[in-house]
């Protein structure tokens, strides 16, 4: 009998004693994760180089796992190495209808069980899987992450190690710390008051994006920790790197029932768990158009759920940089690269819009341009390539398109980059463009790509361009805003309160950590629940109070009434 059995059963035995008396909670504190160094002749290097080797050498078999069981269907796909795309790296099997509805089934079978596990359990499980991300299985995460995903060595390490690590342990600390919060209980000779987080009724499907490893396994496994049953849809480029994860959590104990691996088409499972009755949350990373699908369809089926599921979704994002003509132009010009270009601009919150005054442009246009030339797009394996390959055929396309777009409008001037060639893989170069209209559609959509438009204002035009970075897109993603003018800082950070989820002053617009820069945004960038925040674990329950009563109600009447 293994441990979790045990607990099961001891648990079946005590489960009315469990009721009012949960288990108390070990006190534990957790740190950020550091990012190692990788510099020539590190072990980390070494590892990772021999990680690499590794599964470069082989196409891994992913299967799709539901319970404790694998299983293989006929619709076969490959995850291949965006940076050489004739390398499969990955084979693995879109779920059918009828394996996501058994994956259902399994969840609501099992959610009881997991559901009563004692949070102290899960904790250690957590912590566990944290410590062994970031030893022994770190450079299998990161090295699947940099293949799969085409990640240089920091931009792995960032999200693959760290990012994941943190969630990981974060989260269990700020459940840990939710749990502390109790009604009050004025006289508990009379009156006992308390509040329990429960987990939801039904099962939550978490659907994940291609571009963070971190952000699948938080999507997948806080929903699981809070003692959710979830089926997990990772994205078709991140299956290797989130496969890895799924092994182990169920290495540190994990059951098969709580988090079921589908990789599937998209609206196959879309529609089939959003038919089910039992679709307890919706826990979606990626693109608006995929998210209002799936939010119409639950509105569509409202009458037939058992509870109203719980819709939890992080978008897109169109980020700006305003500079202010106070600004440092080395931190405008250093930040607005690395925003804009590190992992080819496929982070959520990576800068595509940028107002500089007319007075720095000189400054800053040769600036950008200039590290623009330096900048090394090649394998990731080449320790100098600053970036690698778009994810896929898709975003090649895509991003191409605005380039061209670029070459064509008369309103448009690219000033650096603008090639590109998917021969061997999906090769961008990181491209500026100037632009004369604010409202030009480079301006205005997300490209998810290495992209960077830049509109040249007058100076005396500074708040006028407040307004236009304010309301110029759908988007409330990332924002920066660049100045050494303190009074000038103080009215943008105002003015642009509704304009950001995540916010900086004199800083770029990615990079945030967990538990230092909580992420997400609202109006269409998604519903802001702040992932690698105190809110987050805890949005994952469904609080039940409850009230005892230690003595006997002895009359109906009020004492008023005589
Ligand atoms: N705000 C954030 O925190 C955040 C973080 C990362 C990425 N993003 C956004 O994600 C997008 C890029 O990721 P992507 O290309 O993987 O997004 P995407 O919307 O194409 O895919 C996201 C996931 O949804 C799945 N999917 C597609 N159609 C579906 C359907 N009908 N039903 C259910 N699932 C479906 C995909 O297979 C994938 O697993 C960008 O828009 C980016 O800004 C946002
Ligand atoms: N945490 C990331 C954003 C995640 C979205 O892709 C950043 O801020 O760089």
């Amino acid at each position: 009998m293994n441990n979790l059995s045990l607990i099961f059963n001891r648990l079946n035995a005590r489960a009315v004693s469990t009721i009012v008396q949960d288990l108390p909670i070990t006190d534990f504190q957790v740190e950020n994760e550091p990012c190692l160094g990788y510099m020539p002749g590190s072990p980390e290097r070494k590892e990772l180089e021999a990680a690499l080797a590794k599964y470069e050498s082989q196409t891994t078999d992913v299967p799709i796992m539901i319970g404790d069981k694998e299983y293989r269907t006929d619709h076969v796909r490959h995850q291949v190495i965006p940076h050489n795309h004739s390398h499969k790296l990955a084979q693995f099997y879109y779920a059918t209808s009828e394996l996501v509805q058994k994956a259902i089934d399994t969840a609501v079978a099992e959610r009881e069980k997991w559901e009563r596990v004692p949070l102290n359990v899960k904790f250690d499980m957590w912590l566990k899987a944290a410590d062994l991300m970031g030893t022994k299985y770190r450079q299998d995460l990161n090295a699947t992450t940099m293949l799969g995903q085409s990640k240089t060595v920091i931009q792995a390490e960032i999200d693959s190690a760290a990012e994941l690590i943190d969630f990981l342990r974060f989260n269990a600390l700020y459940a840990k710390e939710g749990t502390k919060w109790q009604p009050r209980s004025p006289d508990p000779k009379v009156t006992v008051n308390k509040l329990r987080l429960r987990g939801l009724e039904g099962f939550v499907a978490a659907v994940s994006p291609f571009n963070f490893t971190a952000i699948g396994g938080n999507l997948a496994y806080t929903p699981a920790m809070m003692g959710n049953c979830v089926l997990w849809k990772p994205s078709d480029t991140a299956i290797l790197s989130n496969f890895t994860i799924y092994k182990i959590m169920r290495e540190v104990g994990v059951p098969g029932g709580a988090v079921s691996f589908i990789p599937a088409d998209g609206p196959v499972f879309g529609d089939t768990i959003t038919k089910s009755p039992h679709l307890g949350a919706i826990n979606f990373t990626g693109s608006v158009p995929t998210f209002q699908r799936l939010w119409t369809q639950v509105g569509q089926n409202l009458s037939n759920y058992v509870s109203f599921p719980r819709l939890v979704g992080e978008c897109g994002g169109k980020n700006f940089h305003l500079i202010h003509p106070s600004a440092d132009v080395t931190s405008v010009v250093n930040g607005t690269i690395r925003s804009a270009f590190e992992y080819c601009g496929q982070k959520c919150s990576a800068c595509s819009r940028a107002y500089v005054p007319e007075s720095l442009w000189p400054q800053v246009k040769q600036g950008l341009v200039a590290t623009q030339k330096e900048l090394k797009v090649g394998d990731v394996k080449e320790y100098d390539s600053f970036t690698s390959a778009v994810i896929d055929d898709k975003a090649f396309k895509r991003i191409s398109g605005y380039i061209d777009h670029a070459n064509s409008s008369p309103n448009l001037t690219i000033i650096a980059g603008g090639k590109y060639d998917d021969s061997v893989g999906y090769f961008v170069e990181p491209t500026i463009v100037e632009t004369k209209d604010p409202k030009d559609k480079i301006m205005v959509e997300e490209i998810f790509g290495p992209v960077l438009s830049v509109y040249v204002y007058p100076d005396e035009k500074v708040d006028e361009m407040i307004q236009v970075a304010n309301t110029s897109t759908p988007y409330a993603l990332t924002g920066a805003i660049f100045a050494q003018d303190e009074a000038w800082l103080a009215k943008a950070t105002d003015m642009l309160k509704d304009a950001a989820g995540n916010f900086y002053i004199n800083d770029k617009s990615t990079g945030s950590v967990v538990a230092q820069q909580p992420f997400g945004g609202s109006r269409m960038s998604g519903t802001n629940d702040k992932a690698g925040g105190l809110q987050y674990a805890l949005k994952w329950t469904s609080p039940q109070a409850i009230k005892q009563t230690m003595v006997p109600l002895t009359d109906v009447k009020y004492p008023y009434m005589g």
